[in-house]
Parts: C-alpha cells; sequence; structure tokens
C-alpha cells in the first residue's frame, strides 16, 4: 500500500516530533492517527457509533467521511490509524477550507486546564464574536496558477470583518497573495448559491441539526471544498463540485436528548455569512 501526506490538509495534527500525521492511500482513504489523551478512543467511539445508528436519515450521512474501521499502518511505525474516505480524492484543483463551529470549543466535562486553553482561543478569535472560526484554509489562486495557504498565525489573528473577507476570497478570482486587493466574489454564485452549493447543503444540515439529539459535536469542523479545474474550462456550474463535510469527532459527546445549541448556533451564523456574500457579491468589508 502507496502512503503518503495529503497535498491539501488545511488544519489540525501533522507528523511532527516523531507523532505520526495523517497519510493518503491512491484507493480514495484517509489515515487519521488515533491521538492520546483518549480523543482517538473518542473519535473511533464516534464513527462506531454513527455508522450504525439507524435513527441518523441517510440524507444526513452523505455529509460525514465514510468510515472503513481502524487499521495499524506500516508506514507510520505500526501505528494505529482510523481510516476514512479521502473527501478530496476526486478533486483535482481543489479550494478547501476548515471552519471549527460553535461559539465555544471546551465542554463542561472537560479538565480545567483544557477549558482555561480552549477559553484563550475562542475569546481571542472569532468563535465567541460570531460562532465559528477559520482553522485553516487553501485556494488556488487563479491568477497564480497555484495554490495559496495563509499562515496559521495570520487566520488566529482574523476577526469578524476578516472572517467575512476571507469567506469571499475563498471563492474570488483575484490574486490571494496580495492582501490589499479586494475579492471579486466571482464563484460565490456557483460555489454558495448554486441549487447544489454551499448554502443548500448548510441549509440541509441545519433542518437536522434543529432536531437531532444524539450527538453534540463539540470542536467539530465543517471542510468546504470545490474544484477548480472546471471552472479555468470554463464548464457549467455543477462541475465546481461544492461539498460540504463534518470532520474531526475527537470531541463529540452522547447529546442526551438535548439540542446541540452550540453546534446549531454557529452554523445558523456561518449561514448568514454566506447569504450576506450571495446577497451583496460586489461589496467587500475592509480587513
Ligand atoms: O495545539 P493547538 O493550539 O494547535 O490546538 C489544536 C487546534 O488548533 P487551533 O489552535 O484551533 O488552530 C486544532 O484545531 P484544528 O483541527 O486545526 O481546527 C484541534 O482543536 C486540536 O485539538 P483536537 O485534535 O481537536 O483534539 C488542538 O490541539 P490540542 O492542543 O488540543 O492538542
Ligand atoms: N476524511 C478526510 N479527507 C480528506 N481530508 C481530511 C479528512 N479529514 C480531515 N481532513 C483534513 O485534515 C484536517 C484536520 O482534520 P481533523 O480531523 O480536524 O484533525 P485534528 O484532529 O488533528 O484536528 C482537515 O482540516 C482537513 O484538511
Amino acid at each position: 500500500m502507496q502512503l503518503k501526506a495529503p497535498e491539501h490538509q488545511v488544519a489540525g495534527h501533522i507528523a511532527k516530533d516523531g507523532k505520526p500525521g495523517p497519510l493518503v492511500d491512491d484507493k480514495g482513504r484517509f489515515f487519521k492517527p488515533l491521538q492520546g489523551d483518549s480523543r482517538g478512543e473518542n473519535e473511533v467511539k464516534f464513527y462506531e457509533s454513527f455508522s450504525s445508528n439507524t435513527e441518523v436519515p441517510e440524507h444526513i450521512r452523505r455529509y460525514f467521511p465514510v468510515y472503513h474501521g481502524t487499521q495499524a499502518v506500516e508506514g507510520s511505525d505500526g501505528a494505529a490509524m482510523i481510516v476514512l474516505e479521502n473527501l478530496l480524492a476526486d478533486y483535482s484543483k481543489p479550494s478547501v477550507m476548515d471552519v471549527k463551529m460553535g461559539t465555544r470549543t471546551w465542554y463542561p466535562e472537560a479538565s480545567e486546564e483544557y477549558i482555561q486553553k480552549c477559553l484563550k482561543k475562542d475569546t481571542g478569535t472569532t468563535t465567541v464574536s460570531a460562532g465559528f472560526r477559520i482553522s485553516g484554509f487553501e485556494v488556488f489562486d487563479h491568477k497564480e496558477l497555484s495554490f495559496w495557504k495563509p499562515e496559521r498565525k495570520l487566520l488566529r489573528g482574523l476577526n469578524v470583518d476578516g472572517a467575512r473577507l476571507t469567506l469571499r476570497k475563498f471563492v474570488s478570482s483575484n490574486s490571494l497573495s496580495d492582501i490589499g486587493s479586494k475579492p471579486d466574489s466571482a464563484f460565490a454564485s456557483s460555489v454558495y448559491g448554486s441549487s447544489h452549493g454551499i448554502l443548500t447543503q448548510l441549509l440541509e444540515l441545519k433542518n437536522w441539526f434543529e432536531n437531532q439529539t444524539l450527538y453534540h459535536f463539540n470542536s467539530c469542523s465543517i471542510l468546504m471544498v470545490y474544484e477548480n479545474e472546471s471552472i479555468l474550462k470554463g464548464n457549467d456550474d455543477d462541475d465546481a463540485r461544492p461539498q460540504v463535510k463534518l470532520v474531526d469527532f475527537a470531541h463529540v459527546l452522547d447529546g442526551n436528548g438535548v439540542i446541540d445549541h452550540n453546534f446549531l448556533g454557529g452554523l445558523c451564523s456561518f449561514i448568514n455569512f454566506i447569504r450576506d456574500i450571495l446577497q451583496s457579491p460586489n461589496e467587500s468589508a475592509e480587513s
């Protein structure tokens, strides 16, 4: 089995200091290392529960990576990995964004030390003020014809206007490395707005979150992706294949019959940001 580091990972842990990072194979699978501190165990528990839970509607399953169990992986010193569908396997020039949802990333059951660490990040980013934060993104720059990924530090410093601007940049054709340039939102209608676009998918998810009490998705992210190859070729809107997926279930807890207000609130706010861009694609917030 040929394994390599994923080309377009935008957030989360990477191989560092002897610890393994995610890997992908050529058969469309994504291998995520089981993290210590019971996080890995908890994520496996979630996937096992979710994949056999008959209360999860079929049309909602498509928003989650397919789970293929766990596996000891040779290229990674035999470490156990969670085997998932590689969400980017069918994309050749993907633009990708990871958005961590919720007005808080901590939860009462966590240790005081962990809560304080999360609180610091939550108040210092748009988590508290907007109900989500952009954890990472990579866009295909249509002027430079190459991928552009901002430094993490830059993302952590985004305020609400900065997040709004970044969501425009994500669907713009003008150069992204130029901080001063105003995003043209050229792909907003095909990526965010088309009948199968990001907004439609977010609204379908929201419908489920308004009722589901099975799980609480603490610290979970929405991963948005679309294809640039088709846009470059001038094909029609549907070829951008915009996709919304949920990732990172290391801190998911049982819902115990209670609505996940934290995720739902963040999702509603995020939907409003996307809607605003669609309603005024030419407006551009100052960074
Ligand atoms: O260590 P940090 O500060 O980079 O925090 C990680 C987060 O990075 P962030 O600062 O939010 O961009 C990281 O967030 P992303 O996945 O990058 O959005 C995770 O929250 C990670 O924890 P876990 O894998 O969910 O248990 C976080 O890792 P832990 O520190 O909780 O191990
Ligand atoms: N199934 C997947 N397919 C493709 N890429 C993925 C998949 N899951 C995660 N990723 C990539 O890895 C990043 C980190 O994933 P995540 O599950 O949040 O890891 P961590 O627990 O280390 O934070 C995501 O932002 C995304 O770029």
